[in-house]
């Protein structure tokens, strides 16, 4: 799970606090999206979850430690999908080859990689090497997973695919927070927070703040995404 509680920060010189009190909750297994429109504070508040930033006040618990998937995906070009998910298994977590290799085969099988573990990054599609990505973070076992604009290096037509992925991995009882400016992959997604000027202005499932949203940072991105 993951609990947010009163979070705030202020970067120096700023002339107005970037998180200004965030607090939320998020059950295990649960797949949560964070929208808001472009300054609102979203990548911060993600980097403070990860441990890359630190609040000045507040408290993030997460009973463990968080995995990032970077928009980028960051895969080693000169390693193979399976060597891609074995590397930080051995260097980090020192496990033995056989050990997270059985790991490795175990997450990229649950995410349809099978048929790739010999494929290296340029060889595979976008979403696959996505799927590369998650896998990798999977397998060091983090307590929750979190993805900074995961649609946004995709073209329009592999969007789907990383709605079908989030399920898959959610399936397997991880929870996820994604910050995004993707509503369509908000709507797939159980829970929906905005955030306008370092403040959570709405929180709930995709029917209630995209359908009935309540707040005016809202209605413009929804607008925006119609456009
Ligand atoms: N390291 C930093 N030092 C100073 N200011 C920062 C730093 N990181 C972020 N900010 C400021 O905090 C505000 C929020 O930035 P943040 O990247 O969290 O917003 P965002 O909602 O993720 O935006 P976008 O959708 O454009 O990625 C911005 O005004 C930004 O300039």
């Amino acid at each position: 799970m993951i609990r947010v509680e009163d979070v705030r920060k202020r970067f120096p010189g700023a002339a107005a606090p970037t998180l200004d009190g965030v607090s939320f909750t998020l059950e295990t297994g649960r797949l949560a999206a964070i929208l808001g429109p472009s300054g609102s504070g979203k990548s911060t508040l993600l980097r403070c979850i990860v441990g890359l930033e630190r609040p000045d006040s507040g408290t993030i618990h997460l009973g463990g430690q968080a995995g990032l998937v970077f928009q980028s995906f960051e895969l080693f070009p000169h390693l193979t999908t399976l060597d891609n998910c074995v590397l930080a298994q051995r260097l980090v977590a020192k496990r033995s080859r056989a050990d997270a290799e059985a790991r490795a085969r175990q997450l990229l099988e649950a995410l349809g990689l099978t048929h790739r573990l010999d494929a290296y990054p340029d060889m595979l599609s976008g979403g696959q090497r996505q799927r590369v990505a998650i896998a990798r973070a999977l397998a060091m076992e983090p307590a929750v997973l979190l993805y900074d604009e995961p649609t946004s290096a995709l073209d329009p037509s592999l969007r789907r695919e990383v709605v079908e992925t989030l399920r898959r991995v959610g399936s397997l009882g991880m929870t996820q927070l994604v910050v995004t400016h993707d509503v369509a992959l908000a709507r797939a997604s159980e829970v929906v927070l905005v955030l306008d000027h370092g403040h959570l202005v709405e929180q709930g499932p995709p029917q209630q703040v995209l359908d009935a949203p309540r707040h005016d940072a809202t209605r413009r991105l929804l607008a925006q995404a119609h456009d």
